[in-house]
């Protein structure tokens, strides 16, 4: 029998991109899907693409009745929206995978600090898990809280953290130059994303002030086993989706980029959704868009003795909605690349 799932921010980009793969997920059924603009409406209203799958009428968000519905609750809302209502999902003994980003930090303060904004359940953060497969599947594994990392951060820790953590780098003067397709923003209208105002153009944004920094940080201090600061510019791409991250780091030695992938291609080892690229391979977003993988490329600079990290993901999938069903799977105990076999695998 399938497990009935609820998704909240169900008219969103991730919203829309978790149906899309849990239609064809063989456990789970959704069968409640919120929208406040959309209430009312059935859901391929919105998305025609999601054809039967989508005929599921969204109703406006209520905590109770997505409980009351199913035990699986997924929250593609909005920050401050979602920790408004994880307290109350959890008391009714749901297992809740957040996409947002009010459980992804371990110190309120730090939070607070980069979102400024109140953090209304703090008690939570020790026992939320941060969902990035790769690195925590253990933690992960029955979990009743999972806080899906952001779209950049997942860009940057996966090819970063095994290097880190290696001594292969060095722990300060990490630069992350990362670009992203414009429906990293969400699918409310603003003039920031008309077509008019991006299309054949690009620009970088939150210049040294973008909130997935601390996010970076908590991650790859962790590998360092020392507070370190990352230096993280984004972008923003004329295209709806993927993100390319250029990754400086200064090697510690010599600067051997192909000890470096080897030292990639071993910590990655069993994983299907990540793939080292060999050398004179660098990775493009059109590689990974609709995929659930990560495709990391290393090339030594030797006439400056930087090396360049290059990673790629789409962010609606391993950047958010993908990753958050690796994520189910795993709190589930089902295998973990349940219901992603019919985006791209690697070998
Ligand atoms: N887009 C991306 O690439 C990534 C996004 N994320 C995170 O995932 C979450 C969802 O992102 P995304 O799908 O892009 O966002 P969207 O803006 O596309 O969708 C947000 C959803 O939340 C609903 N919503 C907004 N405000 C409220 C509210 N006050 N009460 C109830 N429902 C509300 C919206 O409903 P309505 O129909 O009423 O507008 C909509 O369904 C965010 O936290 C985002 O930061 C994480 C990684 C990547
Ligand atoms: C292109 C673009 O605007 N991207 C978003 C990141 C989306 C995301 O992952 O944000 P959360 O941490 O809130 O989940 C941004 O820069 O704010």
């Amino acid at each position: 029998m399938k497990q009935p799932v609820a998704i909240l921010g169900a008219s969103g980009y991730t919203g829309g991109e978790l149906a899309r793969i849990l239609a064809n997920h063989p456990h789970v059924e959704v069968v409640y899907a919120s929208s406040e603009r959309f209430a009312g409406k059935p859901w391929n209203a919105i998305y025609p693409h999601l054809g039967r799958a989508g005929s599921l009428i969204l109703s406006a968000m209520d905590a109770d009745a997505a409980a009351d519905a199913a035990q699986i609750v997924f929250c593609a809302l909005p920050h401050k929206t979602s920790m408004s209502v994880v307290p109350r999902l959890l008391e009714r003994g749901c297992t809740v995978i957040d996409l947002s980003a009010d459980f992804r930090l371990k110190s309120a303060a730090t939070y607070e600090e980069w979102y400024e904004t109140p953090h209304i359940a703090p008690q939570l953060l020790a026992e939320a898990v941060y969902g990035l497969p790769e690195l925590y599947r253990e933690q992960i594994r029955g979990q009743k809280l999972i806080a899906c990392p952001g779209c950049y951060p997942t860009s940057v820790i996966v090819p970063l953290y095994p290097l880190v953590k290696a001594g292969a780098i060095e722990a300060e003067g990490i630069i992350a130059d990362c670009k992203s397709g414009v429906s990293g923003a969400g699918r409310s209208p603003s003039q920031g994303v008309m077509l008019s105002e991006l299309n054949e153009g690009f620009k970088a944004y939150k210049v040294g002030k973008h909130r997935h920094t601390a996010e970076m940080e908590q991650a790859l201090s962790e590998a360092a086993g020392r507070e370190l600061t990352v230096r993280f510019t984004p972008h923003l791409l004329p295209q709806s989706r993927g993100i390319l991250s250029t990754c400086y780091v200064k090697p510690i030695g010599e600067g051997d980029a192909e000890a470096a992938r080897e030292l990639l291609r071993q910590a990655y080892a069993d994983e299907p959704f990540v793939d080292i690229l060999p050398a004179g391979v660098n990775p493009a977003t059109s590689d990974v868009r609709g995929a659930n993988g990560v495709r990391i490329s290393v090339d030594m600079d030797h006439r400056t003795g930087w090396m360049l990290v290059i990673s790629v993901i789409d962010n609606l999938v391993k950047g958010s909605s993908g990753q958050a069903t690796q994520n189910l799977n795993l709190a589930m105990g089902w295998e973990e690349t349940t219901g992603l076999e019919t985006v791209a695998l690697f070998p």
